[in-house]
């Protein structure tokens, strides 16, 4: 029996509704199937080579060719009715890839007993931060900057603490790679300058695994408390990229050159005990306590004198400033260059096409 359009329109509220992300692959048959069901036979000109996520939608409506209507209406029916349902979570906007994250989920911010938390919140995604997400940090740390708290803390939720910036946020970007890389290093500039100039201790609870920015940032962190699953992995040059956060600076300064060069050049990924033995690291707790350990320590430093702590702050960290805005702007620079070449934007493509991962 064929699927009526009532049947359809249930499956479309049904996919809004699925509890676990489906996955790339799954939402690009969803589009292809609801488009040839709607609209017939692709009919839009083929993206540009660039274009990435558009160009993958068009070839998956492409690849239905003369599919007729109810077909495709009866295909997306069954694949819907395998996926399996949920009323716990929802999301907006047309079925299929142009799922976006709500804007609550990436980033969570509470504050009590003088600790302001930020929390990486996509644990489905390894806690990857789009750009979306670097802008709420922007925000959240300068309303932490000026509010009651004596410290802020950064975490994520999940088993990682962050797996660093979110690879589709190149692809994914409107107006094709050149307006990405242009508005990725005026993000990542204004991104690394708000922890440069955070006024109070500002702490690293480093859950699980940490890639890329999540790491490099931690030259910027006050103090880091890491589990002893956490790992520490920069691969830029895999990735055809460079050094950001200050890191090109911070962590010669922090673990000597020789060290810097074989995570920033080699992607040497660290235990967090090496990170620990190279300075990176304040302190390592074994899994099985290290909630308990570092929130009751964190709440005990939380009840220091403010005003003591953010002074002490600036006189550590007020001969840097300069040198840190510089290193920034430079490293942003090399990076708008770098995310055009062809090296980065196939190792992009590769993760986004599954086929590499680190
Ligand atoms: C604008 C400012 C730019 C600043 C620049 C910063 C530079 C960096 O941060 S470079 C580092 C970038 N990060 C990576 O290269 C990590 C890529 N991810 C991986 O290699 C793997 O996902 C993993 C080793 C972190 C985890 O592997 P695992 O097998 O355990 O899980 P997966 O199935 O791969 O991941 C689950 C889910 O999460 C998605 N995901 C994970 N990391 C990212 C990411 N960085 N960007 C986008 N998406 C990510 C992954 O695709 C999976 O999604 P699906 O379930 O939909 O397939």
């Amino acid at each position: 029996m064929e699927a009526s359009q009532k049947d359809f329109e249930n499956a479309m509220n049904q996919v809004k509704l699925l509890k676990k992300d489906p996955g790339n692959e799954v939402k690009l048959k969803l589009y292809a199937l609801y488009k040839q069901a709607t609209e017939g036979p692709c009919n839009m000109p083929k993206p540009g080579v660039f274009d990435f996520i558009n160009k993958a939608k068009w070839d998956a409506w492409n690849a239905l060719g003369s599919l007729p209507k109810e077909t495709a209406r009866q295909n997306y029916v069954d694949l819907v009715s395998s996926l399996s349902p949920s009323s716990e979570a929802s999301s907006q906007g047309e079925p299929g890839v142009h799922e976006k994250v709500p804007e609550s989920e990436g980033i969570v911010v509470t504050s009590e007993d003088g600790i302001t938390k930020i929390t990486f919140n996509r644990p489905t995604k390894k806690n990857a931060i789009t750009f979306q997400m670097y802008n709420q940090i922007i925000e959240a740390l300068k309303t932490a900057s000026t509010d009651n708290s004596a410290i802020t803390v950064f975490t994520g939720n999940g088993d990682y603490y962050s797996s660093g910036n979110d690879l589709t946020n190149f692809t994914s970007a409107a107006g094709g790679m050149e307006e990405a890389a242009k508005t990725g290093a005026v993000v990542l500039r204004n991104f690394v300058n708000s922890f440069i100039d955070f006024p109070k201790p500002l702490i690293a609870v480093v859950n699980g695994p940490a890639v890329g920015i999540s790491v490099t940032l931690l030259g910027m962190f006050d103090a880091v408390y890491a589990s002893d699953k956490a790992t520490f992995h920069t691969p830029f040059s895999s990735l055809g990229q460079t050094p950001e956060a200050c890191s090109s600076y911070t962590f010669p300064k922090i673990m000597g050159p020789a060290k810097a060069t074989e995570m920033l050049i080699f992607g040497k990924k660290l235990t967090a005990k090496e990170a620990w033995a190279q300075g990176l690291v304040t302190e390592v707790f074994p899994e099985s306590t290290f909630q308990q350990e570092v929130w009751t320590k964190l709440k005990r430093y939380a009840k220091l004198p403010p005003n003591a702590m953010r002074i002490s702050k600036e006189l550590i960290r007020k001969s840097e400033k300069e040198k840190l805005y510089a290193v920034n702007a430079e490293e942003c620079t090399t990076l708008q260059s770098k995310w055009l070449t062809e090296e980065c934007i196939n190792a992009i493509m590769s993760f986004v096409s599954r086929k590499a991962k680190l």
